[in-house]
């Protein structure tokens, strides 16, 4: 029972979209206590918004004894939309912090490889110069910034998409960053900036038809497993097994798993960028154990 007599309008609003969202969620049956959590969580200002914290003590051992994904994805939607519901200019320090904890997800889950589809080639194609300049440069600085964080943590980090649309200063950051980070081996983080899943395909489709021109492949070599080595997401990595994208809104995957996005399983939540925290993680989680994964059987 949780009384609602103290709290102000936006905590009342904020619960009753809780509600709203959750009250036919399998996974309220098994965390009765989450409703509270998530009225602490989402009530709060954007420090507390920033540094949530999720008792998930007794829910965490039955996930642990569930099959945990080895490549998880996420597209973090509503930076601009949480923001602006503030009345805060444009800044993505409050994305990043988000993107950062799914990192630490993935590390404390034992999960391979993540990848986030931070920026697609759409994106530079539909908003204007200044716009993308400027996230592009923030890109730039915020990846500096959490290179000793990757070090630390193990993290090795890869930038896959159209690297020569990135300033030259924000090209040496990234070979810095992933050169620096190349022998860690406890998560491989994939960033896609300026990417797309069209273009990858027609990047490994150019530099096959290049080995066959010069003959060191023969056209029977031709086959999916060819192809998928030469894409830069995912190559010799794992395929991804679950999606994540934030934001509600837009439930898609956009042109981030043109070729991988075969068995992948599809999780969206409500939650806008700044406020994905574990509890958003947890039941992105649940839900792809509770799926009856078939691949085609
Ligand atoms: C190192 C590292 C990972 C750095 C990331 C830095 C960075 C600038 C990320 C930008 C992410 C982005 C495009 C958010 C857009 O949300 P939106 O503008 O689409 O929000 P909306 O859905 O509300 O429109």
């Amino acid at each position: 029972m949780v009384s609602l007599g103290r709290l102000n309008g936006s905590s009342v609003g904020a619960f009753s979209k809780i509600l709203r969202t959750n009250c036919n969620s399998d996974f309220l049956k098994h965390n009765p206590n989450y409703l509270i959590r998530s009225l602490r969580n989402n009530c709060s200002s954007i420090e507390a918004s920033n540094d949530k914290k999720f008792d998930d003590s007794k829910y965490s051992q039955s996930l642990k004894d569930g099959v945990i994904p080895k490549h998880v994805v996420i597209i973090l939607d509503g930076n601009r939309r949480w923001l602006k519901a503030r009345g805060l200019k444009l800044d993505y320090k409050p994305y990043l912090i988000a993107e950062m904890k799914f990192v630490d997800y993935c590390l404390k889950w034992g999960i391979g490889t993540a990848t986030s589809y931070v920026y697609g080639l759409g994106n530079v194609e539909k908003r204007t110069k200044e716009e993308t300049d400027v996230l592009l440069g923030q890109f730039e600085t915020n990846l500096e910034e959490e290179l000793e964080n990757f070090t630390r943590n193990g993290v090795r980090v890869w930038v896959v998409g159209e690297k020569r649309m990135l300033s030259e200063s924000c090209q040496a950051t990234v070979k810095k960053v992933e050169e620096a980070t190349k022998h860690n081996t406890k998560l491989d983080f994939i960033l896609a900036v300026c990417y797309s899943s069209q273009r990858d395909i027609v990047h490994a489709t150019r530099k096959i038809c290049k080995k066959l021109r010069e003959g060191s492949i023969a056209e029977e070599d031709v086959n999916e497993d060819l192809i998928e080595q030469h894409l830069s997401l995912c190559g010799s990595r794992p395929l991804p097994d679950l999606f994540i994208r934030t934001g509600g809104g837009q439930k898609r995957i956009g042109m981030l798993l043109g070729w991988q996005v075969g068995h992948i399983e599809l999780y969206f939540s409500d939650s806008l960028a700044p406020d994905f925290g574990e509890d958003v993680f947890l039941d992105a989680l649940r839900s792809y154990q509770l799926r009856d994964r078939m691949f085609g059987k």
